[in-house]
C-alpha cells in the first residue's frame, strides 16, 4: 500500500516517517507540507539522509487520490476540518492526528478549541480511534480521529475503573497530567524555549485544556451516565513523553494485589498495555520510542483512594504509533505490524 503524510514535517509527521518506513505493508510515496513546499524533508530533518529523500509537496485532491491508499493529517486542530473533507468524500482510508473530529458534539469544540467545529457530516463519519476500547468500530470505517496524546494515556489508565464499577464517577476524577516539549509540536513559541523549559515544570491551561471534554466523551459513552473529570496538565523538561497520575476514590475496600489483578484481566489481550506487578509504577523512559501504555496501580488503603500512573510516548501512542495501529486494523492486519519495537533506554 502507498500512505501520504499532510504536514509531514511538523513532529507528528516525522515520527510517523520514521514508523512507517520500518513497515512492511506500506511504502511512503507523499509528503505534503505548507510553508515549506519544495523543499525535501532532509533540508528540514537531516537524520533523514540516505534513508528517505522525499520532496515535501503541495496539498492537491486529485493527484493525491491517484497516489496514494492511505492519508495521514499530522496538521494543527482548526487545519484539518478545512482541508481533509474532500478526501474523505472521496473515499481515500484518511487518519487524522489532529483534535477536529474527536468531538462529536460541535458546540463542545467550539467551546474548548475555540474555533467553529467540522461539518457535522464528517463529524459523523470520523470513528474515535482508540483500538484497545473500539476495536469493533473501528474495523470496518475509512476515517479515523486519532486520540490525542493526554486522553490515550488518561483513558486506558481509567476505563478498568469504570467498565468495573469500582470507582466512584459523581465528579471526583482527578487526572494530573505532564507531557514532555514535543507535544507542542515543532512550531517557534515562546513556551517550548530552552530557557523557559530548562530546570522548569509549570502548569497550563488548568480547568480548560481541550482535552477534558474528549476523556469525558468517551467516559460518559461507557458508563451510559454523565461523567465529569478534573484534567489539569503540567510540561516537564523532556522532549517526549506523557506521564498521567489518576486519582479515584473508590466504592469499596480493595486490596493491591486485587487491583492489579483486574487490570492485568482487563488487558490481557492487549500487547500494548503492559501492566506493572504490586507496588512499581512506570516511567516515561520505559515506553519511550514505543507504542506501549504501561500502566501502574495502588490503593491508598488511608483515603481508600484508587491511585492509576500511565504513561505513553506522546508522539507515540500518543500520535503515529497509534495512527499505524488504527490503519492496521482498518486494513485488518496484525496491530502490532511495523510497531513492535523496544523502548530506547537508557
Ligand atoms: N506533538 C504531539 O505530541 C501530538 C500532536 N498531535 C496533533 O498532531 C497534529 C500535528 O502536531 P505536531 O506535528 O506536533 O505539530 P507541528 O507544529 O510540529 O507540525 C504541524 C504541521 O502542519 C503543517 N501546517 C501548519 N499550518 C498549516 C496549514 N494552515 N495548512 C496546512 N498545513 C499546515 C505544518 O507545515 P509547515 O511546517 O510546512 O508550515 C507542519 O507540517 C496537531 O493537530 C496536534 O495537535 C496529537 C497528539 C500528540
Ligand atoms: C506541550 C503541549 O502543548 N502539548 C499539547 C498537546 C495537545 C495536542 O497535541 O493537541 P490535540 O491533541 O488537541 O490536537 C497541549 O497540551 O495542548
Amino acid at each position: 500500500m502507498k500512505a501520504g503524510i499532510v504536514g509531514a514535517n511538523g513532529y507528528g509527521g516525522v515520527e510517523l516517517v520514521r514508523l512507517l518506513h520500518h513497515h512492511p505493508m506500506v511504502t511512503l510515496d507523499l509528503l505534503v507540507s505548507h510553508s515549506t513546499q519544495g523543499h525535501k524533508i532532509t533540508d528540514q530533518y537531516p537524520h533523514l539522509h540516505n534513508i528517505l529523500e522525499l520532496p515535501l509537496e503541495k496539498l492537491s485532491l486529485n493527484e493525491i487520490t491517484d497516489r496514494v491508499d492511505v492519508l495521514f493529517f499530522a496538521t494543527p486542530s482548526g487545519v484539518t476540518k478545512e482541508i481533509a473533507p474532500p478526501f474523505v468524500k472521496a473515499g481515500l482510508p484518511c487518519i487524522d492526528l489532529s483534535g477536529d473530529f474527536r468531538l462529536k458534539e460541535g458546540h463542545s469544540y467550539e467551546q474548548w478549541y475555540k474555533k467553529s467545529p467540522a461539518e457535522p457530516e464528517f463529524l459523523d463519519q470520523a470513528v474515535y480511534g482508540l483500538p484497545e476500547i473500539f476495536r469493533e468500530r473501528i474495523k470496518d470505517k475509512t476515517f479515523v480521529a486519532n486520540p490525542g496524546c493526554y486522553p490515550t494515556a488518561a483513558l486506558l489508565g481509567i476505563i478498568p475503573l469504570i467498565k468495573e464499577g469500582i470507582a466512584e464517577t459523581t465528579g471526583q476524577i482527578i487526572i494530573d497530567g505532564k507531557t514532555g516539549v514535543s507535544g507542542a509540536g515543532r512550531k517557534l513559541v515562546q513556551g517550548s524555549l530552552f530557557s523557559e523549559i530548562n530546570e522548569n515544570t509549570k502548569a497550563y491551561n488548568l480547568g480548560s485544556h481541550q482535552h477534558t471534554p474528549e476523556i469525558e466523551q468517551v467516559l460518559t459513552d461507557l458508563h451510559g451516565k454523565d461523567i465529569k473529570v478534573s484534567f489539569n496538565a503540567h510540561l516537564v523538561p523532556m522532549t517526549r513523553g506523557i506521564l498521567c497520575t489518576i486519582y479515584a476514590p473508590l466504592k469499596e475496600r480493595l486490596a493491591d494485589a486485587d487491583l492489579v489483578q483486574l487490570y492485568k484481566e482487563a488487558y490481557q489481550d492487549e500487547y500494548f498495555v503492559r501492566i506493572r506487578p504490586e507496588k512499581t509504577w512506570p516511567g516515561t523512559k520505559e515506553v519511550y520510542g514505543t507504542n506501549y501504555c504501561d500502566i501502574g496501580v495502588k490503593v491508598d488503603e488511608r483515603t481508600n483512594m484508587v491511585i492509576v500512573v500511565s504513561v505513553i510516548d506522546n508522539l507515540v501512542k500518543g500520535a503515529a504509533g497509534q495512527a499505524i495501529q488504527n490503519m492496521n486494523l482498518l486494513n485488518h492486519w496484525d496491530e502490532r505490524t511495523g510497531l513492535d519495537t523496544i523502548p530506547v533506554y537508557p
